[in-house]
């Protein structure tokens, strides 16, 4: 019986710069990533976007700014849990990202990211993000290092 828990990730742009958090600590530990994290019983998953987004670097966002990209599914072999991941981006935001607790904030350059200090899944499916497409993508790991298998489509709808 698989437990299936809900996520949220933002990207927010700047011009042809992407603003990622260095994880210092906790689940995704020293890898770059969006911000987000679960989506608590009592909010919505845009209101959880936001007040990750806001915890996680200081910048708010409204929710009518956030573009939802990807519904994306995490499974690990040998465990009951799915993360079920929903991607958004904005360019639109206020604030000037800010090192917190949990993150340590930093723009990249799209075309030079760190992608040997991401979840291997990012190469995939990035390309993807960057077209403003809409996608869907399933993921299954070993570990955090290793994806046995996946599937990606591109969707024409949410
Ligand atoms: C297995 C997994 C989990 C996450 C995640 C998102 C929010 C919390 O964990 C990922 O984020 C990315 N970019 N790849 C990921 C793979």
């Amino acid at each position: 019986m698989v437990l299936r828990k809900v996520y949220t990730l933002v990207f927010v742009r700047k011009e042809n710069q992407i603003l990622l958090g260095y994880k210092k600590r906790g689940f995704g530990m020293n890898k770059w990533n969006g911000f987000g994290g679960k989506v608590e019983p009592n909010e919505s998953i845009l209101d959880a976007a936001i007040r990750e987004l806001n915890e996680e670097c200081g910048l708010t966002v409204e929710t009518t700014d956030l573009k939802n990209l990807a519904h994306l599914e995490f499974t690990f072999t040998g465990e009951p849990v799915m993360m079920d991941c929903r991607v958004f981006s904005t360019n639109i935001f206020n604030g000037t990202p800010i090192e917190t607790e949990e993150m340590l904030p930093r723009w990249f350059q799209i075309d030079q990211l760190p992608f040997d200090n991401m979840w291997p899944d990012d190469r995939i499916w990035f390309p993807y993000m960057f077209k403003n497409k809409l996608f869907y993508g399933k993921f299954n790991f070993n570990g955090v290092d290793t994806i046995l298998n996946y599937k990606i489509r591109e969707l024409e709808s949410m």
